[in-house]
């Protein structure tokens, strides 16, 4: 055995010995000699229709989601790059839509046209655990603080099917722009994206959320199977000095939780120390935080054992454990707590006590080219607001949805369009940077801005608030919407007026994601019946692929431009 392998082991027999029967440990070490499963969540955001119903959220608790375990593993039997795979697909036991990869696909999984068009994500089985355990329902505020890449986050949004909403943060730029990218291509649009620290989220939004998803930092022995590295970066780190962040990470999270809210907190490691051990000093300190027993669908999943009861505190077995050798996992150690009063914060993580919400909505209006807050208006007023563009062209907020009206009734379906208006009057907070434009729907306001910004905050790092819908272009004779690659995701088969229907084997979407071009011959044979192809003036026609919105083309006399992101390209 590897030096280095029995170093760990032994730190971990001293970490659990209480804990676990001896026979225990033959079978965690041959467990590391067999090849890790890999598993993926199939994306019901994506692969179940948008309808106008969905959208305007009043089917937010849908069919997929009660029937969630066949809907998506319909899907898997009947996507055709996965024919020869039909019921090969384990069911992952405590994910319905978790499914693990047959070996026969474990090469290709990661590179076929499902996965690029962000109908499933490929995630190791036991990090589905925390986001099922949560269980996001219609209308949840749900925050996940440490999101990226965005595996949790996915899964939340697909839970919330359009609903309530999501605040997806981490603390590393370059890993918070991978979850950018991550929840775009998944087509999740009810969510904010930010880059901060918890501690000044804690101080934003003192008792908001439902719902929190706290997936640590920590020592990472659960990817030791899966990833050589992470044996020398454990070895490399002390265990304790994590405890100590993640149970002020907790504090701070919990701050932000209202009473009767609930929050996993989670990490994918094995010692106690920053499992069991973290959770009953907070247990100590927080008599409002209850552990509260996980729905029997997962807490007797086959693969999953109770958490311990480290000093001999019996409450912590309602937490979930999953170790190796069961056979479904790499590991992973979940807890689910409820805020049964307001929040008493401890004094030592120097956090704030009490701390009161600080600022009234507002919505802001940023020209980045400027580099600077160049309005901000109270939501209240955001009739009145002016989105000012840098070319100097002013648009009122009526100006803005008459032309997202235009834009819908050129090219949207008729029952879409009418849902769209109804969700543009219902949310008609609009925010602009450069010429790109996001909506902000029903979000949290958490940029202080300008006056409003208190000296003891530092501003807040907002990757993304909302959705972005487009861009737009001042021309001669006006101004005009172009949508966004975002958008066209959100849109299936027969929802726009133009459609390039196309199949997987017709390889339009293939050459797009070549970076190569396309000709109006080539996409001749798939526009839709709606309506017929005017080709005279510039249009945007969906391209599907098999039903599902890929990205939009603009078709002009005798050119056709995908809208797909440059930068996404292979
Ligand atoms: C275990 S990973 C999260 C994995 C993610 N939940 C998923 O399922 O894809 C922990 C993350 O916490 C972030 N992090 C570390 N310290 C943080 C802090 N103080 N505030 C917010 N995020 C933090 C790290 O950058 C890292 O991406």
């Amino acid at each position: 055995m590897d030096l280095d392998f029995q170093s760990f082991i032994s730190q971990l027999q001293n970490s659990l010995a209480a804990y676990v029967e001896p026979n225990f440990w033959p079978q965690f070490q041959a467990a590391y000699r067999e090849k890790p499963l890999r598993a993926l969540r199939v994306n019901m955001l994506r692969a179940a229709a948008c309808t106008p119903d969905k959208l305007i959220g009043q089917a937010a608790d849908s069919v997929e989601k009660k029937d969630l375990r066949k809907a998506a593993s319909d899907f898997l039997n009947n996507w055709p790059e996965f024919q020869n795979l039909k019921n090969l697909w384990r069911p992952v036991p405590w994910a319905q839509d978790g499914f693990y990869v047959p070996e026969e696909a474990a090469d290709f999984i990661g590179k076929c046209q499902a996965y690029k068009l962000g109908l499933f994500y490929l995630q190791e089985s036991s990090a589905m655990l925390p986001a099922n355990i949560l269980s996001a329902a219609a209308n949840d505020k749900v925050a996940d603080y440490c999101a990226a890449p965005g595996g949790k986050s996915g899964k939340i949004a697909a839970d919330l099917s359009g609903s309530g909403c999501l605040i997806s943060n981490d603390i590393s730029l370059s890993r918070a722009k991978i979850l950018l990218r991550n929840l775009n291509e998944a087509g999740v649009w009810h969510n904010s994206v930010l880059n901060a620290d918890l501690e000044e989220l804690a101080r934003l939004l003192p008792d908001y959320f439902d719902k929190i998803i706290l997936d640590v930092p920590c020592s990472g022995e659960g990817m030791i199977r899966k990833d050589k590295k992470a044996l020398a970066a454990r070895l490399a780190k002390d265990v304790n000095e994590f405890s100590r962040l993640q149970y002020r990470l907790l504090n701070l999270a919990w701050s932000t939780l209202k009473a009767g809210g609930r929050l996993v907190y989670s990490t994918c490691t094995f010692n106690v120390q920053e499992n069991e051990a973290v959770i009953n000093e907070f247990l100590e300190k927080h008599r409002e935080a209850t552990v509260l027993p996980i729905k029997s669908e997962i807490s007797k999943a086959a693969g999953i054992r109770p958490a311990f009861a480290y000093t001999h505190n019996s409450a912590l077995t309602a937490g979930l454990r999953i170790f190796p050798q069961d056979g479904y996992g790499e590991g992973h150690f979940a807890v689910l707590l409820q805020k049964n009063t307001g929040c008493n914060l401890d004094d030592s993580t120097g956090s704030p006590i009490g701390s009161k919400p600080v600022y009234a909505p507002f919505v802001t209006v940023v020209d980045l080219n400027k580099k600077n807050i160049i309005s901000a208006k109270k939501r209240q007023a955001a009739a009145n607001l002016k989105l000012t563009r840098d070319s100097g062209l002013q648009l009122n907020y009526q100006q803005l949805t008459d032309l997202l009206q235009k834009f819908s009734a050129a090219y949207l379906s008729p029952e879409l369009a009418a849902a769209y208006r109804q969700l543009w009057s219902r949310y008609p907070y609009f925010k602009l940077i450069g010429d790109s434009l996001e909506w902000l729907i029903d979000l949290p306001e958490i940029q202080p801005a300008g006056a409003e910004k208190r000296k003891d905050h530092k501003s807040l790092h907002v990757l993304s608030e909302g959705i972005w819908l487009g861009q737009i272009k001042a021309f001669k004779n006006g101004c005009k919407f172009v949508p966004s690659h975002n958008f066209a995701l959100l849109l299936h088969s027969n929802q726009t007026v133009y459609e390039v229907k196309t199949t997987l084997a017709d390889g339009i979407y293939d050459r797009i994601l070549q970076g190569q071009s396309l000709t109006i011959d080539m996409i001749q044979p798939f526009y839709s019946q709606r309506n017929d192809l005017e080709l005279k003036n510039s249009i945007y026609a969906l391209l599907t692929v098999e039903g599902y919105g890929a990205c939009w083309l603009q078709i002009a006399a005798n050119t056709v431009k995908s809208l797909y992101p440059r930068n996404w390209l292979q």
